[in-house]
């Protein structure tokens, strides 16, 4: 049968998602209605393979070891930063340092080579391909030489900043959105039973019926506050300037900490600690009182995440498929422990008991 409008060619989330639903199926063993299964290494591999396929397309092989080599590198960051502060330590030979730039060093050769790979088959004629690093050497050869071309190192860096921000902070959402679904059992319900109203048993990879779904979007909304990945956020100010009556100076480092604004009763109300996605049941907006702006977990202003609508769609539709097949529970080994590592993780893992519906 050929392919309607209706019936699209699987993006890459929704491919990878079918792949996490059929692997997780295949485990029923026999007559075994339920098993223990850690969803924390399951989404960061989903949302790896995903944000590999979609960066470098053919070569994502070569993507998942920069994806397992920036896991290890946020990890050793953050034990630097668990130091007290000595200037120029980062510079010293210990072996956290040593292997820092290692990890960089590697990072960076795999990189150099997929481009190299690819400069040389669009010089001999063949189509750039478009994923991300395709367009952006097909944009950097459209700009000519002039000075909007990028470098080799900025394309490097865009790569690595696109890979680290696309991964962790997605396979971080779906986590916690699953760890609350599962202490909330009638959220559960309530979105299973959307899902199951928009698309019934099809797959839901069309984005029309994806942005019916309202109860899931709450949902979403409402994790991304009590559980925002990237828990705070800098600025530096570049001139003297003025901001909530206290004047800085240029060159003072700013913190936003999200996370804490985001649990602000003054602004969310009393129940700012709970688990309520009827807040959001008109828009973000209106969630908090006086409908005051203090919702971030994609930042603000310029510098705003521009995969937001990305992650959302890949949430949407990983959680989706999971909802038409499965039905979960914490496991009695689920100890509550998010911390952070760059992003906020649950610091033991994330075993849920996965039921067949
Ligand atoms: C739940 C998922 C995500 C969250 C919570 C998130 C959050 C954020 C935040 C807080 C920022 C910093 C904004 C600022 O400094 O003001 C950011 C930047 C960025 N994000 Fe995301 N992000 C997510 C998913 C993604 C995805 C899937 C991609 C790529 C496909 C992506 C690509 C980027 C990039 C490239 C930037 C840098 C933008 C710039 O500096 O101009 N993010 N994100």
């Amino acid at each position: 049968m050929g392919k309607t409008p209706k019936d699209p060619e699987p993006c890459i989330p929704s491919r990878k998602a079918q792949e996490l639903v059929d692997r997780w199926e295949n485990k029923f063993a026999g007559s075994d209605r339920s098993y223990e299964v850690d969803i924390w290494p399951e989404f960061q591999n989903l949302t790896g393979d995903v944000i590999s396929r979609t960066a470098f397309g053919s070569s994502f092989m070569e993507g998942r070891r920069i994806f397992q080599l920036q896991a290890e590198q946020a990890e050793r960051i953050i034990k630097a930063f668990q130091y007290i502060y000595i200037p120029g330590f980062l510079f010293l030979p210990t072996h956290n340092n040593r292997r820092m730039k290692e990890i960089n060093g590697e990072i960076e050769g795999i990189l150099k080579g997929m481009i190299k790979k690819r400069e040389r088959a669009i010089e001999n004629g063949e189509a750039s391909g478009n994923d991300l690093l395709g367009l952006l050497l097909q944009s950097n050869m459209d700009s000519g030489k002039g000075s909007l071309r990028m470098s080799t190192e900025d394309v490097i860096e865009e790569c690595k900043l696109f890979y680290f921000a696309g991964m962790e902070t997605t396979s971080v959402l779906l986590t916690w959105t699953l760890v609350l679904l599962s202490m909330h059992p009638d959220w559960q319900d309530r979105a299973r039973e959307e899902v199951l109203s928009v698309f019934g048993r099809d797959k839901p990879n069309n984005f029309d019926g994806l942005s019916r779904l309202k109860t899931v979007t709450m949902i979403l909304y409402e994790v991304l506050r009590l559980y925002p990945p990237a828990v705070t956020l800098n600025r530096r100010t570049f001139k003297d300037m003025k901001i909530g009556g206290v004047t800085y100076p240029a060159g003072v480092i700013l913190e936003l900490p999200i996370i804490l604004v985001h649990h602000n009763p003054e602004v969310w109300g009393k129940d700012a600690q709970e688990f309520k996605p009827e807040r959001f049941a008109e828009g973000i907006s209106k969630a908090t009182k006086d409908d005051q702006p203090a919702y971030f977990p994609f930042g603000w202003g310029p510098r705003i995440c521009i995969g937001q609508n990305f992650a959302l769609l890949e949430a949407k539709m990983a959680l989706s498929m999971i909802l038409q097949r499965f039905e979960f529970q914490l496991s009695p080994s689920y100890t509550h422990a998010p911390y952070t590592v760059i992003t906020l993780h649950p610091q033991h893992g994330a075993s849920i008991i996965v039921k067949k519906i």
